[in-house]
């Protein structure tokens, strides 16, 4: 049977992946990473009056239209407006006013000459420099005007836009609800952190981790619900449970031994399996299936780096395109490889970790030696997959690659 092409695998998943819809309002300070329901708008102009870009003096832009190192202007200062102060002056023919960053701009004035190009002289002061008109003014509502589209419905607040609704006062955001995530490892063989291994055969977890820290990483409100035994009735029980969440991850049990329950169990419980098993490795048996309203099921594989390629290149898709965010595809680019690849089996895409890195203005991409799926070992150091296409056995130094960076930026 011919396995199903990743990108068949990864556009089913999308187009069963429907926005969560519902919004909740909440502090914009909560508001990290989420995702903006409505449009954010501002009821303040922004900047709220003409006010210095520089500190230096307000003057009138004629006055100094002749000014020059050699052929300095002479105008007489009369006073000082500070950031917050109050502004009372107004600039006549001749005259100038001393102004720091962010000072209301005296009337009259409309250049601010920088003090670097000024030299005080008692109450008078030097113009050095011809300014143009509104040169270093910030002008009342050049950024934003009262009313405008501040930030757009579908932006993802980063720290930036959280700034930014400070500074126009927006307390409240509305953004889209995130789904609820449970993740699940099953296995007889697999102990959790702490508990005791009694025979060499068992396996001390790690996927469930894994898989909770990613969802976490993304704002989401994961649930880890720990480690069942390879027991059917048992998993049927807790996957009877999949409906109290939006998005409900197994590891382990997909692929062909006699105790890969949850492949058989998912069906019982009401998924409707929509593949099962990939063309990529590793990750090969990764299940997906549908269940309830919007309910997305993803059978990962026990192995360890399947299973965190299988969320990183598969799953993590879906649930952006689930909080709303329209740049849910993973992106990739080129890069040389500096060192020739191979391997036996070519049947597969191969995600290979690897480091990539510039150098004289190329991205330049090495490789792991650690390439099987067990070895959880073979991401420390590096930052990225490189792709290794169906049916490419070897790949020469020198070669363009592609390559995925781990979405994980730290
Ligand atoms: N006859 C076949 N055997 C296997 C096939 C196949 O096509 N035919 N596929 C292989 C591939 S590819 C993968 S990947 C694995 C996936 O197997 P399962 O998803 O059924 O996972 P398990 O058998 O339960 O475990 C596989 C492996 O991973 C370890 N494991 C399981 N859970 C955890 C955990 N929570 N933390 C850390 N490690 C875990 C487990 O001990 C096994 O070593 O199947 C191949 N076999
Ligand atoms: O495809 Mo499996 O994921 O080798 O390890």
């Amino acid at each position: 049977m011919d396995l199903m092409p990743y990108e068949e695998a990864l556009s089913i998943v999308l187009e069963n992946t429907v926005l969560i819809g519902t919004s909740e309002r909440l502090a914009f300070t909560e508001c990290l990473g989420r995702v903006l329901a409505e449009d954010v708008l501002t009821d303040t102009d922004k900047p709220l009056f003409d006010n210095s870009a520089m500190d230096g003096y307000a003057v009138r832009s004629q006055d100094i239209q002749n000014a020059s190192e050699d052929n300095p202007v002479r105008l007489e200062v009369i006073g000082e407006v500070a950031a917050g102060g109050e502004q009372t002056y107004t600039v006549k023919q001749g005259q100038a006013v001393k102004v720091f960053t962010g000072a209301p701009l005296p009337e009259g004035a409309d250049c601010v000459v920088p003090v670097e190009l000024t030299q005080r002289d008692g109450n008078t002061v030097l113009i050095k420099k011809a300014l143009k008109s509104g040169a270093n003014i910030r002008r009342k509502g050049e950024e934003v005007k009262a009313g405008e589209v501040l930030i757009k419905k579908g932006t993802v607040i980063r720290p930036y836009e959280i700034g930014l609704c400070a500074s126009v006062n927006k307390a409240i955001l509305s953004v889209y609800t995130l789904p609820k995530v449970a993740v699940l490892s099953t296995g007889d063989e697999i102990k959790d952190v702490g508990e005791p291994i009694e025979k060499p055969s068992q396996i001390r977890t790690s996927n469930n981790y894994t898989i909770f820290a990613m969802a976490k990483a993304m704002g989401l409100n994961v649930q880890n619900l720990g480690i069942v035994k390879d027991d059917p009735e048992t998993i049927k029980k807790i996957l009877s449970n999949i409906y109290d969440y939006d998005v409900f991850i197994t590891t382990g049990g997909v692929s062909a031994g006699d105790k890969d329950f949850v492949k058989m169990l998912v069906r019982e419980v009401g998924v409707d399996v929509k593949f099962h098993k990939v063309r990529i490795k590793p990750a090969k048996p990764i299940l997906f299936g549908t269940y309830g309203k919007r309910g997305l099921f993803f059978g990962l594989p026990g192995n360890p780096v399947s299973c965190a390629i299988a969320f990183d290149l598969i799953v993590r898709p879906a649930l952006l395109k689930m909080m709303g965010r329209e740049d849910y595809m993973p992106t990739y680019q080129e890069a040389y490889l500096i060192r020739t690849f191979e391997r036996k089996d070519a049947d597969r895409r191969e995600f290979v970790r690897a480091r990539v890195w510039y150098e004289n203005g190329k991205l330049l991409c090495d490789y792991s030696e650690k390439l099987q799926s067990h070895m959880l070992t073979s991401y420390v150091g590096m930052n990225a997959y490189m792709v290794v296409p169906e049916d490419v056995k070897r790949i020469e130094e020198g070669s363009r690659v592609k390559v995925v960076y781990f979405p994980w930026v730290y």
